[in-house]
């Protein structure tokens, strides 16, 4: 059967329409609960969760090659079940875990990768990714005399081979060394300013805070906020002002009772914990008080929180409350 259309897919809808996905295991393990998600067509979103949160699972569905209990994924205009090989063939999936050990080369997996998506040959196009990923060098040895790090490398070039639209890295730095996580966010950069989608998994937060237009937090199956990264940062970051004072403190003295304050290093620093959202900032009043009482302080710094801080917050705190 020819694949249908499903949506229309002018530039601005979404590449990505993820409606209403149900994921229970044979176990009986309800991993995924009722997620729906928009990814926008060109950009770097990250999907954000602890361990077991339900990222792999959520991406497998949206590739197609795990079935979800319910609900419907639209990529790039066709239904991932029923056009299961147009859908496929648009998308590229950098997976977690390393499945590569054949006795192929190098240079001929990475042309067959391609030739699987019904893509005619294009050698330079594949001497340019192999290249970017440092594997040129590599190109007639077998995969299973790799080092590790260089298989992970073939998995990139793999998913890659056939152009596709969209991008997805399930922990692409997981075990990485620095060099080709350099190599590997460059060529994201790169793939990404010439319009492909990119879709990442990662625990390493401040890649994230880098890397992504926008942030998925997902937890224990469900999607917990889904947010532009700077708005995200601005809405639930919090602002900390530190001092450290002149004479330590038994205890937080009445007058500054109501303030959201908090003494650390045995009395020695007095921490202001304040809103980024708020109008006043009330440092100048805090200050001013603090003078009134005679509470002399030799240093002052104020820090903003990161993304992790944020991550951590998102995911500890009661449902409900996460915006
Ligand atoms: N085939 C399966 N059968 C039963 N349960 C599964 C299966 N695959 C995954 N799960 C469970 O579903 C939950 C979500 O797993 P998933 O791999 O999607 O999480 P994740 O967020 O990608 O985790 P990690 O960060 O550890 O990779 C986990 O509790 C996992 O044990």
């Amino acid at each position: 059967m020819p694949a249908s259309k499903a949506i229309a897919t002018e530039n601005s809808a979404p590449i990505i329409w993820v409606q209403g996905i149900n994921k229970t295991y044979a176990s009986g393990f309800q991993a995924l609960n009722n997620i729906n998600l928009e990814i926008k067509r060109g950009e770097i979103f990250a999907l954000l969760g602890p361990n077991g949160a339900g990222k792999t699972t959520l991406i497998s569905i949206i590739c197609g090659i795990v079935n979800s209990t319910s609900g419907i994924v639209i990529a790039d205009g066709y239904d991932t079940v029923r056009d299961y090989r147009t859908v496929r063939a648009t998308i590229g999936l950098v997976p977690q875990e390393l499945h590569t050990d054949s006795f192929e080369s190098v240079w001929a997996t990475v042309k067959f990768s391609r030739g699987l998506f019904g893509k005619a040959p294009n050698a330079p196009y594949l001497e340019k990714v192999l290249r970017d990923l440092s594997l040129w060098d590599k190109r007639n040895v077998k995969i299973k005399e790799l080092s590790g790090g260089m298989k992970r490398r073939v998995l990139i070039a793999k998913a890659l081979a056939h152009e596709p639209t969209i991008l997805f890295l399930d922990e692409p730095s997981a075990g990485v060394d620095v060099e080709l996580r350099h190599d590997m966010w460059r060529m994201v950069r790169e793939l990404r300013a010439k319009g492909t989608t990119i879709i990442l998994t990662t625990h390493y937060i401040e890649e994230a805070e880098d890397m992504a237009d926008r942030i998925g937090v997902i937890n224990k199956g469900e999607l917990i906020v889904v947010e532009d990264k700077n708005v995200l940062m601005r809405k639930l970051g919090k602002k900390r002002l530190t001092l450290t004072l002149r004479q330590s403190l038994a205890s937080i003295p009445a007058a500054l009772i109501g303030w959201n304050l908090t003494l650390a290093d045995d009395g020695s620093t007095l921490i202001y914990t304040f809103d980024t959202q708020e109008e006043e900032t009330g440092i100048a009043e805090l200050l001013r008080t603090l003078s009134e009482h005679h509470i002399e302080f030799k240093d002052l710094r104020s820090t903003e929180s990161s993304l992790e801080d944020i991550f951590v917050s998102l995911v500890h705190q009661p449902k409900g409350n996460a915006s």
